[in-house]
């Protein structure tokens, strides 16, 4: 193995947009930085690269880093910036990063640079990946950065509550599943120079491009699902939301801007961030061309070191906690954690309407910047996740999640009126986590995944204790479930939010589009928040399968515009971002045989679809996972096929058994007593419904269901139908224990 001479002088300012080593996605440039002269050798794997070799790498990456993110700023400074409101800006969900996430991501800058410097002091013997595993091998790692230090978390002696951030939950490694922790991979990376360049197609050239396979594989067809209402679509972005949020770059000065004014074209490469990966239009673009738009902007997700900061590949960032533990409503960090509560009764702020009996969220300071508003009275809410404003369907869950947070404490609160305002609180959080869990688990996941797989991958609820926590399991999110698998359900989502008055007597259906970053629908009247209850529930969702609504695909984020972003080209494009191996890969890890040629796709994907392919796509290598495990058969009894609902299971596998704190664990000094976990496990998303709404009296039993013969609806104050949690088993005789 060989090392080339010392030669960086190359690395003037100029040069750099092109040479930067964290961009690094000029093929050609990079055939020729290996082709360097002069080199260092190593004769044997296990001889380790000269210190002095590292060091100057880890010293000049460093440089290179800084210089990057000096060049993103300057590029703002001079206007190249992105307006309020507009569907890139809304993308952001904020335009700024925590300073958490702000030293993790420049730490990582400075190892993928170090890496990349190292990779081109290198023979050309070795192909990326091999080098990368030679690097593995040697053990290269950033050791002073102030980062590096702070990944060792102290924990106090085993606490009865989770903590806020995730750290602690595993006692062996109090790092896993927190919030800032690297996604976990189960494949090798698929980047073009094995570390963080855009992957390419086995040829050498350009992939597909994303947004031509969304217009030519995911068009929009009105086919809705026959059982499965639209909260069954709301359950799961909510719980996405709980255990999976990647944020993109951004610089000092807010969000990064890759195409010139409207989407007009790709900006100059002498004007692009080193961060932006834009989608380019094509001119015969079905939707773009009558808007004249030929770029929609796209930004690199922020990456982090590796929890022992060695050089290598990169990862993303998990910015929220990857334990399925209500971050959505709690936040993720001490610090919004703290803003959301009250301080009184164990209680979550919240704000009253006049003639609603129940509470409403908080609302944000900076209304004008998060949110899409018409007038300043318009409703722009505060939660635990800055998403939260996204759609109205979105708010309204979040709404009756914290509704159901200050009931539980105001009744807990009543049964032991000595407990303290922390006591209450961290037992209200308890139980809600215990309720979100036991509904996603008992009710939502047998629903979209069918109980023989939940059986076969042991993740089926259980009658009372289980006992197969596993320390040995990082509960940490799986990257290719975030940027792939599950975005699968993208396709559930239907054109339009309905709402029904409580006559019963009509139902109005609001334009998805009309309403992002908007949730004012929830608030017209005193009655509509459950007009969208009620509609939410008697409204069927979009069919599993490969088509999506021309609401996401063309109108993502509209804002005033007449157009807005595509999400399924961004569901490929951040795939890519994330250097998530190819759909054949997946087929060989999920067991199935590793394909040929695309007919040997045949078992899985039907004719049509593999002709679509064929013509997309050089070679069956250069399928993304996210296309490839869409347009699979499902499984039976799945809304998912055979790749995705391997990945997906492993993950819901991962997030049950990792979490030490997984509300039916038995015999642990902080589970649930016997008669607790019986009420808790009553609990159910019509239950929720009723408890948290002023007037919605009617629910069908499995709410996830539409209403049939089979699935009627029952009264809310029938008991036997949907059965009430009694928190009467949480009164304590004294405040002592
Ligand atoms: C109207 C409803 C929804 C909208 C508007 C929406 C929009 C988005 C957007 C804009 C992103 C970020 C894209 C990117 O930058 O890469 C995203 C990510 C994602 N969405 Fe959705 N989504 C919706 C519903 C859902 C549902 C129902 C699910 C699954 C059950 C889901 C799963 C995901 C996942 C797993 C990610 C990746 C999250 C991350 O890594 O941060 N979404 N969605
Ligand atoms: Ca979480």
């Amino acid at each position: 193995c060989c090392f080339s001479d010392w030669d960086l002088d190359f690395l003037t300012d100029d040069l750099f947009s092109d040479v930067s080593p964290i961009l690094a996605n000029t093929k050609f440039l990079l055939d020729d930085l290996f082709k360097t002269s002069n080199k260092y050798c190593i004769d044997h794997e296990e001889d380790p690269i000269p210190s002095d070799v590292v060091a100057d790498c880890i010293r000049r990456g460093r440089e290179l880093a800084r210089a990057a993110a000096r060049r993103g700023n300057e590029l703002v400074g001079n206007g190249i910036s992105l307006e309020d409101a507009s569907p890139a800006m809304l993308h952001f969900f904020s335009a700024s990063l925590p300073s958490e996430v702000r030293k993790a991501s420049d730490t990582s800058h400075e190892i993928l640079s170090a890496t990349k410097l190292l990779q081109m002091k290198m023979s050309t013997g070795r192909t990326p990946n091999t080098f990368i595993s030679f690097l593995k091998h040697q053990g290269v790692r950033l050791k002073d950065a102030a980062y590096c230090q702070s990944v060792k978390v102290c924990c106090s002696s085993s606490n009865k509550y989770r903590t806020i951030d995730g750290t602690c939950n595993n006692e062996e490694h109090p790092e896993w599943g927190r919030r800032g922790a690297p996604f976990t991979r189960i494949a090798t990376p698929r980047y073009a120079d094995g570390i963080y360049a855009m992957p390419v197609a086995t040829s050498g050239r350009q992939l597909p491009n994303p947004r031509v396979l969304s217009t030519r594989l995911f068009s929009d067809q009105p086919i809705g699902s026959r059982v499965l209402s639209n909260m069954n679509m709301q359950w799961g972005q909510f719980i996405t939301h709980d255990l999976v949020f990647q944020v993109m770059e951004v610089t000092d000065k807010g969000g990064i801007q890759c195409c010139l004014g409207e989407g007009a074209d790709v900006l100059p490469s002498e004007w692009l961030n080193d961060k932006c990966i834009p989608i380019s239009v094509p001119e015969d673009d079905q939707f773009y061309r009558y808007h004249g738009v030929k770029c929609l902007n796209f930004v690199r997700s922020v990456t982090t070191p590796r929890d022992d900061c060695s050089l290598g590949h990169a990862e993303q960032m998990n910015t929220v906690t990857s334990y399925l533990d209500g971050s959505p409503i709690y936040g993720s960090d001490k610090k919004l954690a703290s803003k959301l509560r009250s301080r009184s009764g164990g209680r979550l702020r919240q704000e009253t309407r006049k003639d609603c009996l129940r509470g409403f969220l908080p609302s944000v300071s900076d209304k004008f910047a998060v949110c899409d508003l018409r007038n300043s009275s318009d409703p722009c809410y505060l939660a635990g996740d800055t998403r939260i404003n996204q759609t109205p369907t979105l708010a309204m869950l979040h709404t009756l999640l914290l509704r159901e947070h200050n009931r539980v404490a105001d009744v807990l609160s009543e049964l032991n009126p000595l407990w303290s305002d922390e006591r209450l609180y961290q037992e209200a959080r308890r139980i809600v986590i215990a309720e979100i869990q036991h509904i996603t688990y008992q009710e939502w996941l047998p629903v979209n995944f069918g109980e023989y797989y939940l059986r076969y991958y042991r993740i089926s609820p259980s009658s009372l204790y289980t006992r197969d926590y596993s320390a040995d399991v990082n509960p940490g999110v799986i990257n290719s479930f975030g940027a792939a698998a599950f975005r699968f359900l993208h396709t559930l989502i239907s054109d339009n939010i309905m709402t029904c008055p409580s006559s019963y007597n009509a139902a109005y259906l609001h334009r998805l589009s009309d309403h992002y970053f908007n949730p004012s629908l929830l608030e017209s009247t005193p009655d509509s928040f459950d007009d969208i209850v009620r509609g939410i529930i008697a409204q069927n969702e979009g069919e599993s399968d490969p088509y999506c609504s021309g609401e996401i695909t063309n109108l993502l984020f509209k804002s005033r515009n007449r157009w807005g972003m595509d999400l399924i080209a961004m569901d490929i494009q951040r795939g890519r971002d994330h250097g998530i191996a190819s759909y054949n890969e997946y087929r060989e890890i999920c067991g199935l045989q590793r394909a040929r040629c695309f007919q040997d796709l045949a078992n899985e994907i039907p004719q049509d679809r593999i002709n679509a392919l064929q013509y997309l796509y050089e070679c069956v290598d250069d399928i993304d996972l996210f296309v490839g495990g869409a347009l699979e058969r499902d499984v039976q009894g799945s809304i998912l096929g055979h790749t995705f609902q391997c990945i997906v299971a492993e993950q819901f596998y991962r997030t049950r058994i990792g979490d030490r704190y997984f509300y039916d664990n038995g015999e642990m000094p902080h589970s649930f007593t016997n008669d607790q976990l019986k009420e808790i496990k009553k609990a159910s998303m019509a239950r929720l419904i009723c408890d948290n709404t002023d007037g919605v009296h009617f629910v069908q039993r499995k709410a996830f269901e539409v209403e049939s013969a089979y699935n009627p609806k029952y009264r809310c104050d029938d008991y036997n139908a949907i059965p009430y949690v009694d928190l009467t088993a949480w009164k304590k005789p004294t405040i002592f224990d």
